[in-house]
């Protein structure tokens, strides 16, 4: 039997559920085992990965983030592209079925895919419809703008159903870049980078500006509490203890919502949006991550990753996967197969509405960026600059950019 080492991120309910599938894998045939293995959060897993890789002693397969992509997409030596490794195996592997949201995120510019999607997700609104019962909301409505975002968190603080309004994960997923998206916002030079490695960063624009200054004065009114950097770990806790009544975060947070929230009915909304901003709502962006095939392992183990992708691409592994997580359908025939579980979970289907809103612009078609995952760093350091007071928040995103654009300069010569 040939092993196969699968790096990977997925912790708590979705890390089971994933062990569950590569079992279903493991089982059906004798020739391949494939090796699961946590390896910590999504940057974690792709430092471990790439430091793994010098020492010689890299899995075949990793888990990255979409932001390592414009990173991975220049480690070319590095990698094995998908497309290539499916068609020297003579694996059964058709992009055009995957969603174009998807499709388009993992592909490069001559139109291959580097690699093999697997968990895509977008952010939503999570919201504690008992709260909302106490508070004297309507617990079928969430909030559609910032304002009315405001102003049900101030009925849950005056009321006493909660202390706080709202908590989010991922200040830069979701705070910055969806943000960005979800209002029509650039955040970048060259279609946010897709346009290649000149692309620099404009992410201090008026709207980012007028959101990170609104965070900073509700997180100031204890309106608004902080999760933390990277992910923001701390937020999940802060909503499933009912102190606050909103979270946002990933439509994959669903499972563990799910398993936790034990005294209160949950619902789902889109992200809140200014309405002022024109153009806004328009549509937000992938998040999640795909699976990277690395290069000098031994031929027989690039034969069973062919297999074993050939299996997570099948619309029941699909389905059965973004049923359970919360991860969106990414190809169109696990979305049809999920049809019914859709039917039968009101509100499950929201990020797929949400990411689907609309056709998308060169502002939300996602972003492609070298040394993103140390930019991400920087926006985290830069908010918690706004939030002591040190900085407003024009002069953190300033920040951000122009450190960030130092970073990128670098990524250029490196990669040119
Ligand atoms: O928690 P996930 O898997 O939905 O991913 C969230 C972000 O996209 C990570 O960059």
């Amino acid at each position: 039997q040939t092993e196969i080492q699968w790096w990977h991120a997925m912790g708590g309910e979705l890390g089971a559920k994933l062990e569950e599938i590569t079992k279903g894998f493991n089982d059906a045939q004798d020739e391949y085992t494939v090796v699961p293995s946590y390896k910590g959060t999504y940057p974690e897993t792709m430092t471990a990965a790439i430091a793994a890789f010098r020492a010689q002693q890299q899995p075949a397969v990793v888990q990255v983030f979409e932001v390592g992509t414009g990173t991975m997409m220049a480690a070319e030596g590095a990698i094995v592209p998908v497309h290539q490794l499916m068609a020297d195996q003579g694996a059964a592997f058709d992009p055009q079925a995957y969603l174009p949201a998807v499709v388009g995120y993992y592909t490069d510019t001559e139109g291959n895919m580097l690699s093999l999607p697997f968990n895509s997700s977008t952010p939503i609104v999570y919201y504690n419809k008992t709260m909302f019962e106490k508070a004297g909301l309507d617990p079928d409505t969430p909030p559609e703008t910032w304002a009315e975002l405001e102003e049900f968190s101030a009925k849950i603080r005056d009321s006493g159903a909660g202390t706080c309004g709202f908590t989010t994960q991922w200040i830069s997923w979701i705070q910055t870049e969806n943000l960005s998206a979800w209002h029509n916002q650039p955040i970048g030079t060259e279609g946010n980078g897709f346009g290649g490695l000149s692309a620099r960063l404009t992410l201090n624009g008026p709207v980012q500006v007028k959101h990170w200054e609104n965070l900073k004065r509700l997180s100031d009114e204890g309106v608004f509490k902080y999760g933390g950097p990277v992910g923001g770990d701390n937020a999940a806790p802060m909503f499933y203890s009912q102190d606050c009544a909103m979270y946002m975060a990933s439509s994959a947070s669903r499972a563990g919502v799910i398993a936790n929230a034990k005294d209160f009915e949950v619902g789902y909304g889109m992200l809140p949006f200014y309405d002022d901003v024109e153009g806004a709502p328009q549509n937000s962006i992938i998040g999640g991550a795909s699976l990277w095939v690395l290069s000098g392992r031994p031929d027989e183990e690039y034969a069973g990753v062919a297999k074993f992708f050939e299996y997570l691409s099948t619309p029941a592994v699909q389905a059965d996967w973004a049923s359970f997580s919360g991860y969106l359908p990414i190809t169109q025939a696990a979305m049809e197969q999920m049809a019914d579980f859709y039917a039968q979970n009101p509100g499950a289907d929201t990020g797929i509405r949400q990411i689907t809103l609309n056709a998308p612009t060169e502002n939300s078609k996602g972003l492609r960026f070298g040394n993103y995952v140390q930019i991400r760093g920087i926006i985290d350091e830069e908010f918690e600059q706004l939030l002591s007071g040190s900085k407003d928040a024009q002069g953190a995103l300033d920040a951000v950019v122009e450190r960030g654009n130092a970073l990128l300069e670098e990524f250029q010569a490196q990669n040119q």
